[in-house]
């Protein structure tokens, strides 16, 4: 059987990208991405997005649902101040497999935790297991239609804190109509909706931000 399209996104960053430079691993994914084979990274466009949320945010304790590559995970962790953590949680182990080597390469490695398995089972473990009080900001990129159930998860273990920032990907394309639905009609939270376009292409997408009151 041949590669995966994982798998040679990874020889495109171990070819193109210089070890231990994050920026030149992101770049190298997007070349790869927009020129060779798409992917469901976060991309350039929505990317540029997501680093201003986190510059603005800039969390002691970050949580990512949906690992993939690792993409979006270097992109996160690379604007992480030193003892910062970022928890990423992937249900795929070949994607997880990949993005280990990914944020590896990038020279991450001590700022991220690989988690594999369902967001539903580990959320409730976050605390026991890695020490957590509370998420600072929260990037849900898993599958749609766990992100309503896996942010009232949240809310219920006591995860998010007056003020956590949950920025969420693909809200119009593929679409999480339900998450819209309840974070825009929650007294507990205040959302942003950010348009931009889906990855690599001229599809609208957008990223809706949104802040926990507690
Ligand atoms: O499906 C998407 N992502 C989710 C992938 C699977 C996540 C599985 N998973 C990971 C952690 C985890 C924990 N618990 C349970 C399950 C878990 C996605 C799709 C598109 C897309 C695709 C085709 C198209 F034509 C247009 C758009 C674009 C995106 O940006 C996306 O993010
Ligand atoms: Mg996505």
């Amino acid at each position: 059987t041949g590669s995966s399209r994982p798998q040679r996104m990874l020889k495109a960053v171990q070819k193109n990208a210089t070890k231990g430079d994050p920026k030149s691993v992101i770049s190298a994914i997007d070349y790869y991405c927009r020129h060779k084979e798409w992917a469901m990274n976060v991309g350039d466009e929505k990317g540029l997005i997501l680093d201003s949320v986190l510059t603005e945010v800039n969390p002691s304790t970050a949580l990512e649902l949906g690992t993939y590559c690792g993409y979006s995970t270097v992109r996160i962790a690379r604007l992480l101040s030193p003892g910062s953590k970022l928890i990423t949680i992937e249900f795929n182990p070949a994607f997880a497999a990949v993005a280990r080597q990914i944020i590896a390469y990038a020279g991450l490695q001590d700022k991220v935790t690989l988690v594999e398995g369902p967001s539903g089972d580990l959320i409730p473990k976050m605390k026991e297991r890695f020490g957590i009080k509370s998420f600072d900001f929260v990037f849900l990129d898993h599958w749609k239609d766990r992100y309503v159930p896996d942010t009232k998860l949240l809310e219920d273990c006591g995860l998010l804190r007056k003020g956590t920032v949950l920025l969420a990907d693909n809200v119009i394309c593929p679409g999480a109509p339900e998450y819209l639905k309840y974070v825009r009609n929650s007294p507990r939270y205040e959302s942003q909706y950010y348009k931009s376009n889906l990855e690599y292409t001229k599809v609208e997408d957008g990223l809706e931000k949104s802040v926990f009151l507690g």
